[in-house]
């Protein structure tokens, strides 16, 4: 064993095993056999176990637990965010923790100590500390945990998260539910200090159910009493389930309205579902801080200027991003959802009007969710209603490609997905499926199919290059984030953001 390599690397490969291959989903889906439910968080209570500590241990990290189907990953960088300023004025939190998911660049970004990614070599030493205890112990009942075995890839995760925040003494952790909540890996935590709830839609729809009141119930999940919740202004019928499900767990849930505070506070980009995620956001650093005794008084009328520092500054890769290239400006946003791609195109429509011409790019990918071919009409019709020419395209040229990284060497050992189809990576499959719809919505765009990431970057390159001179192409790369994560680690030459 000691022989054993175990660098970053080798923690990622041994990850990416615990992915559920392709095969076995697809096989499981034929029988109807749905993932973990309530069996899955009581096997993860006996890994906790096995891995030297009790649910109670957990509360040492002050815990602010998100859930909700958009802006979970937002809200919980706010909290960070503001939590970092505290921490530059007054040296508290001591230590900070951040849980989000997935990643953009590397895995590891995905556990971050004082808002940086935790660095490959601790990475590496938690992941084989929890590999070596789940191995060795005989703790917790075998029935359903078999001695030596693992969780899956995202449960994994989570241990590694909580071992290495206990081990770093971090005073407060922010997590981010993966899937739903009630379920959820990350739902072993007994008492947050405060649990928040983001937009309800629809999304996961195999595991969550099919409508926002199914979904609302699972993610109500994470409300424990004795611990604050909150959440913003929701469909009624999610609004509804929420609200039954706290009564019911003798949870306070307040529904917040858009926090008066944040009028002339900068936040980015300035839209109704952002300063959504920022109220929520305030509410819990709030909360927080005042149990920490860093947060003496709430004014009604004004944020702290920590707050307002922390809002402004907070820097969330991937999510309405722009950069600017000689040529070309890129516009990236993960969304990959109904609703969050309506509020993205809406996004990249209104950072262009009037502001920036040139040809227009969008760079898509979906990888393995045919259901995705719904989302495309709304993003054309977007960008049609900001066309004062009607007959100019939504977009001038439309490229679907897959989350392959590069043309060369493949995938990105952190982007190695086990569980889609490679048939149907190499055939294109869903890429040549999304063309045609998107030829027939938009039949004057030129649509291609290319193989990876790099090339569909290069095209949109070229088609700078073959414009005339002062012509700024604007490029939009949406649909995936690993397909944006893919694109910056390009555009940067960076390891991890
Ligand atoms: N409150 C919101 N309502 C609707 N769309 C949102 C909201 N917040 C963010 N979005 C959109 O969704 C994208 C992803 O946001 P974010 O990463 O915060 O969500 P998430 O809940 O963490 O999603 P994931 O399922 O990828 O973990 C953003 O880039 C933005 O386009
Ligand atoms: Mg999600
Ligand atoms: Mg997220």
């Amino acid at each position: 064993m000691a022989s054993t390599s175990r660098t970053y690397n080798d923690a990622i490969d041994k990850l990416n095993e615990l992915q559920t291959p392709f095969a076995v989903i697809e096989a499981r889906r034929k029988a109807g056999i749905l993932p973990d439910s309530v069996l899955g968080i009581a096997k993860m209570r006996a890994y906790l176990t096995r891995i030297g500590y009790t649910p109670a241990d957990l509360d040492r990290l002050n815990i602010v637990h998100v859930a909700g189907t958009k802006g979970k990953g937002s809200t919980c960088a706010f909290v960070d965010s503001i939590f970092s300023q505290y921490q530059q004025r007054h040296g508290g939190p001591r230590k900070t923790g951040l849980f989000t998911s997935p990643h953009l660049m590397a895995v590891r970004e995905r556990i971050r100590i004082d808002s940086k990614p935790i660095s490959e070599e601790l990475f590496a030493k938690y992941f084989f500390e929890v590999w070596d205890r789940l191995e060795e112990s005989r703790e917790a009942p075998e029935e359903d945990t078999p001695f030596g075995s693992k969780p899956v890839y995202a449960r994994y995760l989570t241990l590694v998260s909580w071992h290495a925040f206990l081990q770093e003494g971090v005073e407060v952790a922010v997590y981010e539910t993966g899937i739903g909540g009630e379920y959820d890996s990350t739902n072993l935590v007994s008492s947050p200090v405060a649990s928040g709830i983001s937009t309800l839609g629809i999304d996961h729809v195999a595991i969550l159910g099919d409508t926002v009141e199914k979904i609302a119930w699972h993610k109500a999940g994470i409300m424990k009493m004795g611990s604050p919740a909150f959440t913003i202004e929701q469909l009624p019928g999610a609004a509804e389930v929420l609200m039954n499900r706290a009564k019911e767990k003798e949870v306070n849930l307040r529904a917040l309205k858009i926090d008066p505070r944040l009028e002339g506070v900068k936040i980015r980009p300035n839209a109704v579902f952002q300063k959504k995620n920022a109220t929520l956001a305030i509410a819990l650093a709030e909360t927080v801080l005042t149990k920490l005794g860093l947060l003496k008084e709430v004014s009604e009328s004004k944020l702290p200027q920590e707050f307002i520092d922390g809002l402004e500054k907070c820097v969330f890769r991937g999510r309405c991003e722009v950069k600017e290239e000689k040529n070309v400006t890129w516009h990236l946003d993960g969304a990959h959802t109904a609703d969050s791609l309506k509020m993205s195109s809406k996004w990249f429509a209104s950072e262009i009007t009037g502001r920036r011409t040139g040809p227009r790019v969008m760079i898509f990918n979906q990888q393995g969710r045919i259901e995705a071919i719904d989302f495309l009409q709304p993003i054309s019709t977007t960008l049609q209603s900001i066309n004062e020419d009607h007959d100019r395209p939504a977009f001038d040229h439309v490229v679907f490609c897959t989350n392959v990284t590069y043309s060369q060497t493949g995938y990105k050992r952190d982007f190695v997905n086990n569980t889609i189809d490679p048939s149907e990576i190499d055939k294109l499959t869903v890429q040549h499926a999304f063309a045609e719809k998107w030829a027939a919505i938009d039949p004057k765009a030129k649509v291609v199919v290319l193989p990876t990431i790099e090339d569909a970057l290069n095209y949109a390159r070229g088609v700078a290059g073959a414009s005339p001179e002062g012509e700024v192409v604007q490029a939009y790369v949406t649909g995936s984030l690993h397909l944006v994560g893919g694109a910056l680690g390009i555009l940067e030459e960076t390891d991890a953001l």
